[in-house]
């Protein structure tokens, strides 16, 4: 049954609107096909999902997504970085686009594409909201350095931009001299993580940083880890939530470029974001990672597009009774 009204008080918004931004970009990756996940989101009916939940949504249409089309001349990798301008530029726009809706007082939404968006769309919401706190939810932790990534791909970077880690400052790298070091270890927490490379691992232990695995998920459930990761940060600020939909099983969101078995069964996902949103708190959303052209069976890509879709609602208030 639909609801007339947002179930929680959103204690940081100034109305109930979602402002989407949608993110058609797959240059943070080597596989092709994430560009056309908010798409098929968008198509799926999400916008109607919003509107039956009380929100007003903020969305210009599906042609105003953010263009992944501004590599304006040649693009040599930097380092291992690939694609390094591209990505950039794209995520200065997104970061603006987010900022415009956060700094309204909306609830952004913003539709992936790959992770490395997670430059703009973290980039925006914290220049809207300084003392907000940042939850991570994949399998990946997403922090590699340019000096520490073993592939290369931004998809795999993003977060030791927003944290300004050795390797990512103005002087040593100037094409992403834009991105605030804005994000304090003590402010950022995971969940889901069962894929973590070796630079990364030495990072997270070196930085003190919170990360709830999927062994703790295993061990305590997930209703005792969003609690304890929600006390790290703090119950009193605002919440980005950047969700990658690889922290899910493989068997739940199949359609994703880098699945890895032991993740969130379904109920475990959205009952996280859930309790996020029952906090009031949450200001933003990143879904992200969904990739049609991956799947083996008819299938895949609907269960992964409903799955966005669900964690979305999930995120706007919807509860199951
Ligand atoms: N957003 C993602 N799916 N990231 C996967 C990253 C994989 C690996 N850690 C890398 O840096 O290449
Ligand atoms: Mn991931
Ligand atoms: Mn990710």
């Amino acid at each position: 049954m639909p609801l007339d009204a947002p179930t929680y008080t959103y204690k940081f918004l100034k109305s109930h609107t979602v402002g989407i931004v949608g993110c058609p970009f797959s240059g943070g990756q080597p596989r092709a096909g994430v560009d056309t996940g908010p798409l098929e989101l968008i198509e799926s009916g999400l916008v109607q999902d919003i509107e039956a939940l009380g929100w007003k949504v903020d969305f210009a249409g599906a042609d105003t997504l953010v263009s992944p089309l501004v590599a304006d001349g040649p693009d040599p990798d930097i380092g291992k970085l690939k694609k390094p301008r591209l990505v950039s530029n794209v995520n200065k726009q997104v970061a603006e686009r987010v900022y415009k809706h956060a700094g309204a007082g909306e609830l952004t939404v913003t539709l992936g594409g790959d992770h490395s968006l997670a430059m703009g769309t973290v980039s925006g919401t914290f220049k809207a909201h300084p003392d907000a706190a940042l939850i991570w939810i994949d399998a990946h932790a997403d922090i590699n350095t340019p000096l520490t990534t073993p592939s290369g791909n931004l998809h795999g970077c993003p977060v030791s931009f927003l944290m300004g880690l050795p390797g990512t400052s103005k002087e040593e790298i100037p094409e992403f001299g834009w991105i605030e070091p804005v994000l304090k270890a003590n402010r950022l927490v995971y969940i889901g993580l069962r894929d973590i490379d070796e630079g990364e691992r030495k990072i997270l232990k070196e930085n003190n940083i919170k990360s709830f695995t999927m062994h703790h998920v295993d061990r305590y459930g997930i209703g005792k880890v969003v609690d304890m990761a929600l006390d790290h940060v703090g119950r009193d600020r605002p919440i980005h939530l950047s969700f990658d939909v690889d922290a899910f099983d493989p068997a739940v969101a199949p359609s994703t470029g880098t699945a890895v078995r032991g993740g969130l069964q379904w109920r475990e996902g959205l009952c996280a974001v859930e309790m996020i949103a029952e906090t009031g708190n949450l200001v933003s959303l990143d879904i992200m990672e969904i990739n049609p052209s991956i799947s083996s069976t008819d299938n895949d890509v609907k269960q992964t597009v409903d799955v966005g879709r669900a964690l979305v609602r999930a995120a706007l208030g919807e509860t199951l009774l």
